[in-house]
């Protein structure tokens, strides 16, 4: 097509542009011509520069600004740098370094990527979505802000994390960029610093909670669908309460899941698959003590309680009493007035504890996991105790990002004399302790979504039942080798996460034509289907 007047326009989408990239032909075709300079360079040149370039940031949130940059002037080449590099950009733009991005979004905003849909526009959702120009959106990431990584309410400077989530859909599991998008739904903040500060860019006034809320989160959820109907809709970042209420509401009857509950929940399966490859024994032998009582640690227990029974036939209910949870408030058990509906399945009979360390000398765990952003809380007494009772000790630090976690890599295998099976949920370096290396690795939700997204998009699915869940943290399970195990390894490298999230995307997708879930007939050679429905960037 010959449009002259057109090239500009192209340069300046994102989706479109191709930089440096376009050919002779293509730049007088569409009109691009005069506006390059005039050698043509290869994508892998392009990304040859945009790697370099990056490189000379020695701040991650530098580099992480300069990303941003690439990906709102060529996504093509973006994802080429983050494909191509993934071990060294996940950080970056992934956990934990967006977790500052969504802190400065504010201060040092140029261009935003995805929707912002406020409270101020109920009524008129079904409109604003009518302006997005992409007919064929496969992945929504929405958040509402309230609960961003372990960092709190941060209104509408939670954008990063949809943006971010999003692109290792694209780079992970290879959902087309145009497929994707990113919400922020603004009902304002009760975060006081943004509430007082004249750069912030949200709605500046407290949270709008109850029928005004839901009522627009309801309007939100039929827009989305009947815009787009087969559209996932995944749920990242919401506090507490609304997280279990959204997903309690939607989850048998839209295709959606929550990711904090849902996603980490099954990594943190497969770190315990993993672990008892060393231990021995059988996840109905473990009894996991949680510090925290929200999305993950609830999302957690039910998931491992649902394997147990899934692979001991027994109640769920007889199930969930390998999992205790320890709030606030101490050590939740059955005699306590104040819990909530999620924490209640979890109060067992046992004697109250005031602190963690009680909590462990009473119920003798194998395993705990740190879910509730409190910086050393895993400390040497912590992770002393756990390794007098324990010959190896399960400690998984899973808060984000780096500065919330319950304890450092180091911590962990010093203070258990090298012995603990540890996992995290943002990234540590590789350990040296006493003459021997351990490479901790990241039990982040990061190694599941994407595929799980990209297999229930593929079949069509209309809801996400546990049993997908399941089906991913036991694929994951499997690619765990004897040699990530000798490293203390509980995962396999990020740098293979594209055929591993291609591997679970099949077995998910397996899952879902066995049990009746998928729409449609099963391709013959599924694994190459799944394979070439990914997205690879090119021009
Ligand atoms: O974003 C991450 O790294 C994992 C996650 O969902 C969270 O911490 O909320
Ligand atoms: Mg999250």
């Amino acid at each position: 097509m010959t449009c002259s007047r057109c090239g500009q326009d192209i340069l300046r989408d994102p989706l479109q542009n191709r930089g440096s990239a376009f050919t002779e032909e293509q730049r007088d075709q569409l009109g691009v011509r005069g506006f390059l300079p005039a050698r043509v360079e290869t994508l892998e040149e392009q990304a040859r520069r945009a790697v370099a370039f990056m490189r000379t940031f020695p701040m991650p949130i530098q580099r992480y600004f300069y990303l941003d940059a690439l990906h709102n002037t060529n996504e093509t080449l973006f994802f080429k740098v983050v494909c191509d590099n993934i071990e060294e950009v996940m950080p970056i733009i992934y956990t934990p370094t967006v977790g500052e991005a969504c802190q400065k979004f504010s201060h040092n905003f140029l261009q935003a990527r995805g929707l912002f849909i406020s409270v101020k526009e109920k009524g008129q959702i079904g409109k604003i979505l009518d302006n997005v120009k992409q007919d064929d959106v496969e992945v929504i990431v929405v958040t509402d802000g309230q609960r961003i990584l372990g960092l709190g309410d941060q209104g509408v400077n939670g954008m990063g994390i949809p943006v971010g989530k999003l692109a290792l859909y694209t780079a992970c599991a290879g959902v087309a960029p145009e497929k994707t998008l990113p919400v922020v739904i603004d009902v304002g903040t009760n975060n006081p610093a943004y509430l007082a500060d004249p750069l912030y860019m949200g709605l500046r006034q407290e949270r709008v909670s109850g029928a005004a809320y839901d009522e627009l989160i309801d309007e939100f959820m039929v827009a989305a669908r009947k815009r787009w109907p087969n559209v996932l809709i995944q749920f990242e970042d919401f506090g507490n309460a609304n997280a279990f209420r959204l997903l309690a509401r939607w989850k048998d009857k839209s295709l959606c899941f929550n990711d904090d509950i849902q996603g980490t929940a099954c990594v943190a399966l497969t770190g315990f698959y993993s672990a008892m490859r060393v231990t021995g024994g059988k996840l109905a032998d473990q009894r996991v003590l949680f510090l925290g009582a929200g999305e993950a640690a609830t999302g957690i227990a039910n998931l491992i309680a649902e394997a147990i029974a899934d692979e001991e036939g027994m109640p769920i209910e007889e199930a969930r009493k390998r999992c205790y949870l320890f709030d606030s408030k101490g050590l939740v058990i059955a005699q306590r007035t104040d819990l909530s509906a999620h924490k209640r399945q979890f109060a067992h009979e046992a004697q109250p504890a005031e602190s963690f360390l009680q909590a462990i000398q009473q119920l003798r765990p194998t395993a705990i996991v740190g879910v509730a952003a409190q910086q050393n809380a895993f400390n040497s007494m912590v992770i002393g105790e756990m390794s007098a009772i324990n010959e190896r000790p399960i400690v998984f630090a899973l808060s984000n990002p780096t500065s919330k976690a319950e304890c450092t890599a180091e911590m962990a295998y010093q203070f258990s004399n090298g012995r603990a099976l540890f996992a995290s949920g943002s990234p540590f370096d590789v350990v040296n302790y006493n003459g021997k290396t351990f490479v901790p690795r990241q039990g982040n939700n990061s190694y599941v979504f994407p595929a799980l997204g990209r297999a229930a998009t593929f079949v069509k699915a209309k809801t996400m039942p546990t049993g997908m869940f399941l089906a991913a943290a036991r694929k994951l399970a499997e690619l765990v080798s004897e040699e990530d195990l000798e490293r203390g390894s509980l995962y396999p490298s990020l740098s293979d996460i594209r055929p591993i999230s291609e591997a679970i995307a099949v077995a998910v997708a397996e899952y879902a034509y066995e049990k009746g879930l998928a729409c449609g007939e099963k391709p013959q050679d599924l694994p190459a289907a799944i394979k070439a429905s990914m997205y690879t960037p090119g021009y």
